[in-house]
């Protein structure tokens, strides 16, 4: 490299953020617009050329846009079909796009391996004296194989940047990119790049820039991802605060399968900000327990929420459950102590006694459980546990007769249920769930109870709520379950009180525009789910769903709850409440 081309590169260094958006577009006009958009928010950028289907032919009008955007960065990138992109010609018809985008102002161009390393022994030299710093890429979209070797392969060419992108697999994947981050983050004299595409590789986008990558990668917007498992721009600023993560960030995350539309990250990041806690919350696609357990050991991640399918499967690894974990048979919460071992817990149980407990005494209440399932599992025993009477109604018999005998309820056939009378339904089956097409278990008329429960949350308001409120029922949904069993889980691991309003708040308007984005009628307003008031107090419970004005007069309102769960006497007390306050970061994110 020439003197004048390094200190080229080194100013580019310093010009380049940590996000580079990717932008794509059908016509030049679309990617300009988008480009333009995304400008007003970060000034990195990646140009994907190679989604244009004439990208020679947009190059004039793509300088023009350069000219008049001088604070812009911008990368081209203009990969073939053959190596993963979109380019229909050959790696020469490429390579003479990039050199022209180079002479039109990019500042960067982005190159693959496998194209180099067929293109002729100048190709460097032509595109450095085209004006541009030069990334050398190589894409894996199986897999997560020998990095050293890819490194191996781009290292010779001397490029400004070596990106290197595999697949994750599993969550393990992630550790050996980052593993590989930080082995050469000071041997090479190129920066490097790393990330794993795949929904099991979203650790690695926030991650990676911890462990030594120059940069990320991140979509525009959602839906307009350039590779799997790409998190739009604003969602790594805004909801991971990826500017902020530094080695003293603690890490938590939700595992399971499918994890890619869990509302936890949302939410867990909204109130660790909220709360100045320095740690981020992640989506760990996992499988296996023991997969998920490697990456929790080496990152090391400070506490887990568990969802399906590894509520029950993850019991085996933990050091102690509390007893109402174990007579589950499953758990939702992993917390990491200071010792070192993990304790599970399971609010999903909170999540559901919490909320009736603020409108009626479950003691000596009827309550009727539809579902044997795993979420009625923790209704059951939440309901028996506070003194509730309660009956199981279930497709199946024999699962809920199960279930009826470890928790002592009893089972119930659908025609006894008007003739019984409950105080409460419970729904715990995934009818009415968005996309869900099977038939209610109960018909209009066997609706008799007080309260309606459906710890279904998407939609807001199901066909089962609008029901039960139209009969003036009270009608708890779902979405109050999930910020209430997270909101248990923020405090068991920050010893913190959650700010639920704030959970809820960002939980609802996520469900609302995702409805909105599906063309689905968001919940009515007035009667369903107002948004939490601005003028609630801090510590009133939150409500999403509001009961009718009696029952709502009757509650009393409780302050932040502060046990979470119920520590059993000779196991979880003492890790629970020590290491819970303890592992309440002191540490303040960067720039605050
Ligand atoms: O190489 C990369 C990284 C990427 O594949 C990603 O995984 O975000 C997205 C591509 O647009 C970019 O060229």
């Amino acid at each position: 490299m020439t003197t004048a081309n390094q200190i080229a590169s080194h100013l580019l260094r310093s010009r380049i953020g940590k996000i580079c958006v990717a932008v794509t577009g059908a016509t030049p006009d679309e990617l300009i617009e988008k480009a333009t958009n995304v400008l007003k928010e970060t000034t990195f950028l990646e140009f994907r050329l190679d989604y244009l289907p004439k990208p020679m032919a947009a190059l004039p009008l793509l300088k023009e846009f350069l000219a008049e955007n001088g604070a812009a960065t911008v990368i081209a990138t203009c990969r073939c079909k053959e190596n993963g992109g979109r380019f229909e010609g050959s790696n020469t018809g490429a390579l003479d796009v990039l050199l022209k985008a180079a002479e039109s102002g990019f500042q960067l161009v982005d190159i693959e391996l496998e194209a180099i390393e067929k293109l002729p022994k100048t190709t460097m030299d032509r595109l450095r004296e085209a004006g541009a710093a030069v990334i050398i890429s190589h894409h894996d979209f199986h897999g997560t194989k020998d990095l050293d070797a890819v490194y191996n392969r781009i290292e010779p060419f001397a490029p400004d940047f070596i990106k290197v992108v595999p697949t994750a697999k599993s969550l393990s994947d992630n550790l050996t990119l980052m593993r590989f981050l930080e082995r050469m983050e000071d041997r090479s004299k190129s920066s490097i790049v790393g990330i794993c595409m795949g929904e099991a590789g979203i650790i690695s986008r926030v991650l990676g820039l911890r462990a030594g990558s120059a940069f990320t990668f991140a979509a525009a917007n959602a839906g307009e991802e350039t590779a799997p498992g790409q998190i739009a721009a604003r969602t790594l600023i805004e909801d991971y605060r990826i500017d902020q993560v530094d080695a003293a960030t603690k890490v938590y995350g939700v595992a399971g399968n499918p994890i890619r539309s869990s509302l936890s990250p949302l939410m867990m990041n909204t109130a660790f900000r909220r709360e100045t806690v320095n740690a981020v919350y992640l989506a760990l696609q996992a499988t296996k327990v023991d997969d998920l357990f490697k990456l929790v050991r080496e990152i090391p991640i400070q506490g887990l929420s568990v969802t399906m399918p590894l509520k029950e499967a993850i019991m085996p690894l933990l050091e102690r459950t509390d007893p109402l974990s174990a007579k589950i048979g499953a758990v939702n919460t992993v917390l990491r102590a200071q010792d070192g071992k993990f304790y599970g817990f399971n609010t999903d149980v909170a999540g559901i006694v919490g909320p009736l407990e603020r409108r009626l005494s479950l003691k000596g209440a009827k309550v009727l459980v539809l579902g044997a399932g795993g979420a009625a599992r923790a209704a059951v025993f939440g309901c028996r546990d506070k003194g509730a009477e309660v009956w199981i109604l279930n497709r199946t018999p024999e699962t809920a007769q199960k279930l009826a005998r470890q928790a002592g309820a009893k089972t119930i056939k659908r025609d006894a249920v008007a003739k019984m009378g409950f105080d409460v339904i419970i729904n715990a089956t995934p009818v009415g769930m968005t996309g869900q097409k099977a038939a209610p278990l109960l018909q209009p008329e066997d609706l008799v109870a007080r309260i309606v429960f459906d710890l279904v949350y998407n939609p807001i308001e199901t066909p089962l709520l609008r029901l039960a409120r139209q009969k003036g029922l009270t009608a708890i949904s779902g979405v109050e379950m999930f910020v209430q069993q997270g909101a248990r889980q923020f405090e068991i691991w920050t010893g913190k009180p959650a700010p639920e309003e704030e959970m809820l708040r960002v939980v609802l308007h996520a469900l609302r525009q995702s409805a909105e984005a599906a063309g689905e009628t968001a919940a009515p307003q007035t009667t369903a789910t107002p948004e939490p008031e601005a003028k609630a107090t801090p510590k009133a419970p939150a409500k999403v769903a509001e009961a009718p004005a009696k029952a709502v007069a009757s509650t009393p309102a409780k302050t932040a709850v502060k046990a979470p769960v119920k520590a059993p006497a000779k196991t979880v007390a003492k890790p629970a409440a020590k290491p819970a306050a303890k592992t309440a970061t002191k540490a303040k994110p960067k720039g605050k």
